[in-house]
């Protein structure tokens, strides 16, 4: 994919992540994520994917080696409202409507408000009728995809999203994945996205990263070159799938204690 100007590159120059008492989630990575593109980050079950994520978001600071955004921190990318976050558990303020939480994020973020958009967001994530709806009053799926909107609503120039769509239903996972490629490249984002399925990654990214088991190292860098909306029952798109989850099996094989000499 051509790189797009004026849109975000996240560089990892030697980053490496242990945590205290000599857990190490992430090897030192290098890696450069493509500007404006979406790039799937998959592996196994505690490899380090949302270390990885944090450690660009700047939630955790990094053993070794760096992060920059367009040759910033993170913890200035984000002071300038240039980064938002929808991790698995989404976080939205009890208190707060579905409208108002997605607008408060516009207002952290000292951005002007945009009802309009907010309400444009709230339905494309399929929330259109419970804009007055609290929290606790959605079901884990909708709370998700409320703050699928919320991180939208300040419009970033790198969205990372750590399994956002985990408790989401299948239709609307359809609809999003229909939805917000279209969105995500008329706006040059640059999208990190962790994600446990490897069709949902397929289906979004432009290219996937996968991981070894922890700490985790880059095991393939796969292009994905389809256009979207993607047709997951296409050849072209079935070989893909296949060769991803070839290499996640061959990144667990090569860490097994017992892998051929
Ligand atoms: N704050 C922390 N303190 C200590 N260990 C941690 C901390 N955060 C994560 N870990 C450990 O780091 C490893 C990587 O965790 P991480 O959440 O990044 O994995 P993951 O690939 O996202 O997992 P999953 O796919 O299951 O969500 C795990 O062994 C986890 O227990």
């Amino acid at each position: 994919m051509a790189e797009i100007q004026g849109c975000a590159r996240i560089e990892c120059t030697g980053l490496g992540k242990s945590f205290p008492g000599g857990l190490r989630a992430v090897a030192p990575l290098d890696v450069t994520f493509q500007p404006g593109a979406t790039t799937a980050l998959v592996g196994p079950s505690g490899c380090g994917k949302s270390t990885l994520l944090r450690l660009i978001a700047g939630l955790e600071d990094p053993s070794e080696g760096k992060v920059l955004i367009d040759d910033l921190p993170p913890s200035r990318q984000t002071a300038l409202g240039a980064i938002s976050v929808a991790f698995q558990d989404p976080s939205l303020l009890p208190w707060l409507t579905v409208r108002a939480n997605v607008a408060l994020a516009r207002k952290l973020a000292r951005q002007s408000p945009d009802p309009t958009l907010v309400d444009e967001l709230i339905g494309l994530v399929g929330l259109s009728g419970s804009e007055k709806t609290r929290p606790a009053a959605l079901s884990g799926g909708m709370r998700q995809r409320a703050a699928i909107a919320r991180a939208l609503a300040t419009q970033p120039r790198i969205l990372l999203l750590d399994e956002p769509f985990g408790a989401v239903d299948e239709l609307t996972r359809r609809q999003l994945a229909r939805d917000l490629p279209p969105l995500w490249q008329s706006r040059g984002t640059t999208t990190l996205l962790v994600t446990h399925s490897i069709h949902e990654a397929v289906t979004l990214a432009d290219s996937i990263l996968v991981l070894s088991p922890r700490p985790a190292r880059i095991v393939a860098d796969i292009a994905v070159p389809l256009p979207h909306p993607r047709d997951a029952h296409g050849a072209d798109f079935r070989a893909l799938v296949t060769r991803t989850s070839k290499a996640l099996a061959q990144g667990d094989a090569d860490n097994a204690p017992m892998a051929a000499q």
